[in-house]
């Protein structure tokens, strides 16, 4: 429920208040010192005030004081200021003062819960517009402001300007490749190409002569010498995809190029040096390939001088929906089409499913959501997201997976701040950490971004 603080010394009205506001959470407060406790507390995004408080009750001082002390604490704080019905010039003054509306006694309940609907609509536009923007002002494609993206990010930046070799892990889809160009993109090398070759997607026999190039005549069919890729990112960057999926054969031909910045086209005889930054990526747990002895060892420790994991979208919290948002703008263009958003239990299905295909897989949903859509809004049948929960499971597995989602939604409409997960939650703050660490949500729990 959005939590509106009402600013009133009238005990009747403020009882009024209660019962015609029944939409919302009212945290009251009679006079300036405590509306600044509550405001403080409750971080409302809307207030109403009532100009005339205590010790001023028949004058607009104090009111006027009051609003100027909100704004101060929380500038996109919607404060909707009550005056007397004859008070116009106290109103303008406090809209001058940047009250967001003002409204006239008597109370009308219908139109005030008007009043307050849209300013929690203004409220949150502008929440989602402040994070658009803040979304990675350096890593334009990687969208998202959830904290674990933005601590990725910063990695990026760490190590964008050095020359270690790179290894990206993260599940299918999550986006390895956008980074791999973003680190190409913060690093000196950014004039330069950036090659990438998926290993996983060229047949064994051919990939050796993809990566090191061949001589002319070589091999039947070889009628001019071609460079591979590794020389074609001369200069630049050389992103090898799916690096745990590159044959044993290869691998031992790729460690002498990774040591010593040499290689030898096929057919070749002459060493030929190139000044290549490597990346790699898989989506594979090469430790464990490295124990099957599947992937070389010494390759292995070579490749991953530094690893960064990119999260896989369900730990991403509500950059689901930033990133949907954004996808769903770009697909409008593409497709002509003039779909306005997501209904509110479209979003709900986005932020509960698991998404085991990751970003790739919403953008599939979202294309053929907006080609198919009815209506203006995309709902979750269109999403293809609707009975998700009909498979049988145990108990014990549902009651994990309710709880998860329980206390990420509650964590994402709280803003990331946990006391508030954990009272909107009704649990104490301990429980909400003892149950972070029984699921494993340390993503969460790392970004604490509580004022004490
Ligand atoms: N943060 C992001 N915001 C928006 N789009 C993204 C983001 N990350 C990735 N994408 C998009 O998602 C798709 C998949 O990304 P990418 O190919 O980089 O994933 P990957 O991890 O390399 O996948 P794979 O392991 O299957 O090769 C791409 O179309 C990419 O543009």
């Amino acid at each position: 429920m959005k939590t509106v603080l009402v600013i009133e010394d009238d005990i009747g009205i403020q009882k009024q208040l209660k019962w015609s506001l029944s939409d919302y959470e009212l945290v009251f407060a009679a006079d300036r010192t405590s509306a600044l406790t509550q405001l403080r507390r409750y971080e409302p995004a809307v207030v109403t005030l009532d100009l005339g408080l205590p010790p001023d009750a028949a004058n607009a001082s104090e009111g006027l004081a009051c609003l100027a002390d909100i704004l101060a604490a929380q500038p996109d704080c919607k404060v909707i200021v009550i005056t007397g019905n004859t008070d116009n010039e106290h109103a303008l003054k406090a809209v001058a003062l940047g009250a967001y509306d003002y409204y006239q006694k008597p109370i009308n309940t219908d139109v005030l819960n008007i009043i307050l609907a849209r300013a929690f609509k203004i409220s949150e536009l502008e929440t989602e517009n402040r994070a658009l923007r803040s979304a990675n002002i350096n890593n334009s494609d990687i969208i998202g402001n959830s904290e674990a993206i933005l601590k990725a990010c910063r990695t990026v930046e760490k190590i964008a300007p050095t020359e270690i070799t790179t290894l990206l892990l993260g599940e299918s889809g999550t986006g390895k490749e956008v980074f791999a160009r973003a680190i190409h993109r913060q690093s000196p090398r950014i004039n330069k190409p950036f090659v990438a070759i998926n290993c996983a997607s060229i047949p064994e026999n051919l990939l050796e002569s993809e990566l090191f190039g061949y001589e002319k005549g070589a091999f039947t069919g070889a009628n001019k010498t071609t460079l591979g890729k590794i020389e074609c990112a001369n200069g630049g960057t050389l992103l090898l995809d799916e690096i745990g999926d590159m044959p044993l054969s290869l691998q031992a031909k790729m460690l002498r190029f990774l040591q010593e910045r040499v290689i030898e086209r096929v057919g070749g005889r002459q060493e030929i040096e190139v000044n290549v930054r490597v990346i790699c990526a898989t989506h594979r747990n090469l430790a464990e390939m490295v124990a099957e002895q599947s992937f070389r060892e010494d390759l292995y420790y070579r490749i991953s001088e530094i690893s960064l994991t990119i999260p896989p979208l369900r730990q991403r919290g509500h950059d689901i929906i930033v990133i949907a948002k954004a996808l769903l703008h770009r697909f409008n263009d593409e497709f002509n089409s003039r779909v306005q958003g997501f209904s509110e239990s479209a979003m709900q299905a986005m932020l509960h499913y698991q998404w085991p295909g990751n970003i790739r897989e919403l953008q599939n949903k979202l294309k053929s959501a907006v080609i198919l859509a009815d209506s203006k809004y995309i709902s979750e049948d269109d999403l293809g997201l609707s009975n998700q929960s009909s498979k049988t499971e145990t108990l014990r597995k549902v009651r994990e997976q309710a709880e998860t989602h329980a206390i990420r939604h509650a964590y994402t409409l709280a803003n990331g701040n946990l006391s508030k997960t954990a009272d909107s939650l009704g649990i104490t703050r301990p429980t909400l950490y003892a149950l972070i660490d029984k699921y494993r949500l340390h993503d969460l729990r790392n970004v604490e971004t509580e004022n004490p």
